[in-house]
């Protein structure tokens, strides 16, 4: 989002840039699930390095680092013990998180529901041989839901701004449930489950040039299943990040 001036960040121009991440992601999943679970990807099999995976992935992001990927507030390393310093000049981010932001992190919970819950359900088994390009998909995706899920610390900041009187004294008693609460919205939780459903099914779906109606029972990727990924994992860890940041927003 990177608003220019924060005149233009409110509650609602958070909200439509989660809308937007929301392709991103949904696009992510359709990509990762055109290769087969390729476990050997994630298989210790060589001397020097853990597995293709973590050797694509570490190298990538310490590449992103060095052109300045995590100078954004919007980024979020998942390794960032291993990360070099960036080569380029910074870009002047509006300054609009607090600075306690920068400790707020929970990607190692991200990857394990990655590859304990989601990856599964997501992709058939089998073994093509395409292991770089897997290791890159999933990249790809961790790196989408990652900037989802951190995207909660714009949210929660928002919603600091907009009422900070309600928020201060949960805040000062550390009060996570009282937090939790009152940041929920369940209202617009359910309308983004069912619009990230109804988006799987038009961007999932085959489009033929030899029949009129295009085939809306085949997706490439399973809507109810894009709909429990929200559910279960996305929306609740945007929570637990709304959480942890406003935690340290009076530090
Ligand atoms: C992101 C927000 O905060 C919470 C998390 C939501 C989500 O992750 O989609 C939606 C509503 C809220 O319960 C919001 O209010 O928009």
């Amino acid at each position: 989002m990177a608003a220019d001036s924060n005149s233009e960040y409110t509650l609602d121009s958070v909200r439509k840039a989660l809308e937007r991440q929301e392709d991103t992601i949904i696009f992510n999943l359709i990509d990762r699930a055109k290769f087969p679970l390729n476990s050997h990807t994630y298989e210790q099999h060589y001397a020097t390095i853990a597995s293709i995976l973590n050797f694509l992935f570490r190298n990538t992001e310490a590449i992103q680092a060095k052109a300045g990927r995590y100078k954004s507030p919007e980024e979020n390393p998942f390794f960032p013990e291993y990360l070099p310093k960036s080569v380029v000049p910074d870009y002047p981010f509006s300054k609009i998180l607090h600075p306690g932001a920068a400790s707020v992190n929970i990607n190692k919970s991200i990857w394990a529901l990655y590859f304990q819950q989601l990856l599964p359900l997501l992709v058939a088994s089998g073994d093509d041989g395409n292991y770089a390009q897997t290791a890159a998909a999933d990249l790809s995706l961790l790196q989408a839901i990652s900037r989802r899920i951190h995207y909660g610390k714009f949210v929660a900041e928002a919603k600091f701004r907009e009422s900070p009187k309600d928020y201060e004294p949960l805040i000062c008693a550390q009060d996570k449930e009282g937090l939790m609460k009152l940041l929920t919205s369940e209202r617009v939780e359910e309308m983004v489950k069912k619009r990230v459903e109804k988006k799987a099914m038009v961007f999932g779906q085959s489009v033929s040039l030899e029949r009129d109606d295009d085939d809306k029972t085949n997706y490439k990727v399973n809507p109810s299943l894009v709909y429990r990924l929200y559910d279960k994992w996305v929306i609740p860890l945007t929570k637990e990040v709304e959480v942890q940041y406003l935690l340290r927003r009076l530090d």
